[in-house]
C-alpha cells in the first residue's frame, strides 16, 4: 500500500516508486465520488460550449461524405482512429475511460500506471456507451446547436467526441457509486441482487435530494460559464444570451447523464456477487 508519509526526509528510490500508486481502494467514499462528478460537470458544460461554437454541420454525420470509410460518418471514423491511438498510448487502462468500439483496440505501449482495482471483476465491463452515443447524436445535439453547415467538419467532429467522452466518463462513474454503496450497505444491496430486484436496487441507490441539487447547480454552471465576459459588471437577466441554453443543460441531466448513471448502477451491482 502507498505510503503519504516518512518518517525521515531521505527518500529511496523505492520511496519514489511507493509515492507514485495512485491511492488504494480504501479511500473510495461517497463524498469523493460525488466531489469527482461535480467536476465532471465542468469538463461537460465546457466540452459543449466548444461544440457550439459549430452549427450542427449535418454532413458530419452523413456516411456519404467519406466514400472509402465502409459506411460511416465522420465522426464515427474519426472517434474509431482516435480510440486506437488512445488506446495505444495507455487511455483506456485507466478504469474511468470506457471506449466506443471497443473491439480491435491494440494493446497499449505504455509502462503501466499502478491503477487501483476498486471494480468488483464481473461488473467492471458494464457499458452504456450505446446508448451514450445515440442519445449523444440524435437527441441531444440538435437541441444546443444551431442549423447551418461550416464546412468545419472535422473540428466538428473532435468536438463531438470530447462531448461524448466527458458524458460517458461521467456516466460511466455510476461503478464507482455503486461499489461505494454496495460496501456501505453490504446486507441490503445483496437480498436485492440476489432477488435480482431492479426495482429494489434502483429505490435503494437513489437520492432524490442530490439529484435536484445536480439538475440546479448544472443550470447555475451553464450560466456561469456560458455568458459573455466583459469588463462591465453586469447580472444574468432576460437579455443574457448563453453560449449553451442552460435549460439544455439541466434538460440533459434530468433526462439521460443521471438515469444513465443509475442505469449504470444497476447493471454494475447485478454483477456485484459473480
Ligand atoms: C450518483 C449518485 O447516485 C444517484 C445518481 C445521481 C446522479 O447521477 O447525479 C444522483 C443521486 C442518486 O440518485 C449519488 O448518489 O451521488
Amino acid at each position: 500500500m502507498a505510503s503519504t508519509e516518512h518518517s525521515t526526509t531521505t527518500t529511496t528510490a523505492s520511496e519514489m516508486e511507493e509515492e507514485k500508486e495512485a491511492p488504494p481502494p480504501q479511500d473510495l467514499t461517497l463524498g469523493r465520488v460525488r466531489d469527482a462528478l461535480i467536476r465532471q460537470e465542468d469538463s461537460i458544460v465546457f466540452a459543449l460550449i466548444e461544440r457550439a461554437r459549430f452549427p450542427y454541420n449535418a454532413p458530419a454525420y452523413d456516411p456519404s461524405l467519406l466514400p472509402q470509410h465502409g459506411g460511416r460518418s465522420l465522426v464515427e471514423a474519426l472517434a474509431r482512429e482516435v480510440e486506437v491511438l488512445q488506446a495505444k498510448f495507455g487511455r483506456y487502462q485507466n478504469p474511468e475511460e470506457v471506449s466506443f468500439f471497443p473491439d480491435d483496440l491494440p494493446a497499449p505501449s505504455l509502462i503501466p500506471y499502478n491503477f487501483p482495482e476498486v471494480f468488483h471483476p464481473a461488473s467492471a465491463s458494464v457499458t452504456a456507451n450505446n446508448a451514450i452515443w445515440n442519445m449523444y447524436l440524435n437527441d441531444l445535439l440538435p437541441l444546443f446547436t444551431v442549423e447551418g453547415d461550416d464546412g468545419n467538419y472535422a473540428s466538428t467532429a473532435a468536438a463531438d467526441l470530447v462531448c461524448l467522452q466527458a458524458l460517458s466518463r461521467r456516466i460511466h462513474y455510476g461503478k464507482y457509486v455503486a461499489e461505494v454503496k454496495f460496501r456501505e450497505a453490504p446486507q441490503d444491496y445483496t437480498t436485492a441482487i440476489r432477488a435480482k430486484d431492479r426495482d429494489a436496487l434502483m429505490k435503494l441507490l437513489t437520492f432524490e435530494a442530490v439529484e435536484e441539487m445536480v439538475k440546479r447547480r448544472v443550470l447555475k454552471k451553464a450560466m456561469v460559464f456560458g455568458q459573455t465576459v466583459t469588463l462591465e459588471d453586469k447580472t444574468f437577466d432576460d437579455e443574457t444570451k448563453y453560449k449553451v441554453d442552460p435549460e439544455v443543460v439541466a434538460r440533459l441531466y434530468d433526462e439521460w447523464v443521471i438515469p444513465l448513471t443509475k442505469d449504470v448502477e444497476v447493471e454494475y451491482l447485478l454483477r456485484r456477487l459473480d
